[in-house]
């Protein structure tokens, strides 16, 4: 799909994401791979769920240099370390649910272990159930660069796959194209919705 088909497919999924609750109070961000090593980021401080195309800026994947005299989302260098990471990845989406935020902090491990659930397959390259599925959790940090070395060193050992939790923050998600980032942001918060209350059930 062509670039502007993207960021045209991108405001719409921003409006999903607003309607689904999913980004409270100007939470969250989003960003399209554009050409020439860039990537249009969400400005800062916008209500997610009501952005226009003329409200994603241009930043450079590999300097995180902002060609644009308005101000990118705070947390633009973790879009970029993605980009970096996954050249593959063609569109991220930062959301700020409710169960992504209380899960985070409900487990206290490194990783949200999923399996046993059908919808585990809506993730790319996961064929059934039975596989385990891992969701990294980094500790939340203001200092967006220090989380993004965080998140490169971890890479660097175990692969990201399709998204990672910050700790009571929220969730990162991606895929190749705008359509499969929605894809996976509704499967994921599907699974967290289970897994949470599964938990709660269970500790009964
Ligand atoms: C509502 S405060 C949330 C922010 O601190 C941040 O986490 C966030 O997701 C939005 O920041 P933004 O700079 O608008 O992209
Ligand atoms: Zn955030």
């Amino acid at each position: 799909m062509a670039e502007n088909q993207q960021l045209a497919a991108l405001v719409d999924a921003c409006h999903w994401i607003g309607a689904k609750g999913w980004c409270p109070a100007t939470g969250g961000n989003m960003s399209v791979r554009a050409g020439a090593g860039q990537c249009l980021v969400s400005e800062s401080g916008k209500d997610k769920g009501a952005l226009r195309e003329r409200d994603f800026l241009p930043v450079d994947i590999t300097t995180n240099r902002v060609l644009d005299p308005r101000t990118p989302s705070a947390e633009t260098g973790l879009h970029t370390l993605i980009y970096r990471c996954l050249p593959a990845v063609g569109a991220i989406l930062h959301t700020h649910s409710v169960n992504a935020t209380v899960l985070s902090r409900v487990e206290p491990g490194a990783s949200l272990l999923l399996s046993g659930y059908e919808m585990q397959k809506s993730l790319g390259g996961v064929a059934s159930h039975l596989d385990q599925v891992t969701v990294p959790i980094f500790d939340n940090d203001q200092d967006i660069p220090a989380l993004a070395t965080r998140v490169a060193a971890r890479h660097e050992i175990a692969p990201l796959r399709h998204g990672f939790l910050v700790r009571g923050h929220g969730l990162y998600c991606w895929g190749r194209d705008v359509l499969e980032a929605r894809r996976h942001l509704e499967g994921l918060e599907f699974l967290f919705q289970c897994e949470l209350q599964r938990r709660l059930l269970e500790a009964r």
